[in-house]
């Protein structure tokens, strides 16, 4: 049986790092498409020579056209800009709408039955626009950013903890910004709820709350300390999880940026939520219930969202 198929838009520092994941993980044969001349092919053969040595069965292209992403069973999205020190994520709202208008372009006449899974930032309002400009179904495009932040909550529970980060769950919800949702309630350790967690004494509410707060700002702390471009091997080992998901059947339950369309009291948005990725795509959101507090923040983070969806419709008519 032929290898899957997956088609790297952007070949950046996430896109490089995505490669050579997907290489070593044998997932599938890789494709790399980026406008920057040279750099997909560099990156491509690169990681193709690392492959003597690691041992993977892996083909690995680079290109500068879409044509060769056609029949991509997976195509992950990082094409764009980064943040620098002193940006929000959603001051690169303007230039990267543009880069998912060809992008999403490109995905619809190339590879129209992939699984999609956006990067770019702000990335809720990118992964709405991107669906727009594809027309792809809903359930095959999706955004990844509450693996990465969950991921970022486990390690620092469990540094607080001083136990495996495997034995920590978490999830992480809401818009991928600085109204994100670490839901304390459903992350546990062991199957503990943290709060219960804060009544034995393992921690603090204190030592929580600011490990909720880092959480938030997990993506701007590595942004100040690389000072250059914004973080990538978690980001992209977090798409991978979710590509393998898709690729494998694996009926996965991780947060995501799904197209929710009635769960959570939303109608036609984006937004990370709970959701089952398996063959089918996004096959289920989990309609989970949260009380006053959560529900309040919840809130706050989907106006957020809203908000820029609403901005990206003032830019492009063609969106409205
Ligand atoms: N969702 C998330 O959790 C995260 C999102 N990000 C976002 O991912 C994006 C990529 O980050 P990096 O890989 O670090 O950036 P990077 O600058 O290293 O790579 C971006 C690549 O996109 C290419 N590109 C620009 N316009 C393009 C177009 N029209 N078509 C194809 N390629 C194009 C550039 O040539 C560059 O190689 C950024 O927007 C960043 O903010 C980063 C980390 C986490
Ligand atoms: O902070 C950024 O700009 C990149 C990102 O989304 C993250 O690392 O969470």
């Amino acid at each position: 049986m032929a290898r899957p198929k997956i088609a790297l838009i952007g070949a950046g520092q996430i896109g490089g790092t995505l490669a050579h994941l997907a290489a070593i993980k044998e997932l599938g044969d890789v494709v790399l498409f980026d406008i920057a001349e040279g750099t997909p092919q560099g990156k491509a053969l690169d990681i193709a020579e690392s492959g003597p040595a690691e041992g993977f069965d892996a083909a690995l292209k680079g290109t500068n056209d879409y044509a060769d992403i056609a029949g991509a069973d997976v195509c992950i999205v990082t094409a764009g800009v980064p943040r620098k020190p002193g940006m929000s994520r959603d001051d690169l709202l303007g230039i990267n709408l543009k880069v998912m208008k060809s992008v999403g372009e490109g995905i619809a006449k190339h590879a129209p039955n992939a699984f999609v899974i956006c990067i770019t930032n702000p990335l809720d309002a990118m992964v709405w626009a991107l669906r727009e400009f594809s027309g792809l179904p809903h359930e095959k495009v999706c955004g990844m950013a509450g693996v990465l932040d969950s991921a970022r909550f486990r390690h620092f529970l469990s540094l607080e903890f001083d136990v495996s980060m495997r034995d920590v769950s978490a999830f992480v919800l809401g818009g991928h910004g600085d109204t994100m949702v670490p839901l304390t309630r459903y992350s546990t350790v062991g199957g503990i709820p943290l709060p219960d967690l804060v009544e034995m004494g393992w921690t603090t509410q204190e030592k929580l709350d600011a490990i909720v707060q880092r959480t938030r700002d997990g993506g701007a702390e590595i942004v100040g300390l690389l000072k250059t471009g914004s973080a990538y091997y978690a980001p992209a080992t977090s798409a991978i999880e979710m590509a393998e998901a898709y690729l494998k059947d694996q009926k996965r339950v991780l947060p995501c940026a799904a197209y929710v369309d009635g769960a959570l009291g939303l109608k036609g948005l984006y937004v990370g939520v709970p959701t089952v990725i398996g063959a089918g795509g996004v096959e289920r959101v989990i309609d989970i219930k949260m009380n006053r507090d959560e529900q309040a923040m919840f809130d706050k983070s989907v106006d957020a969202v809203k908000g820029l969806v609403e901005a990206c419709k003032g830019i492009d008519s063609s969106l409205a």
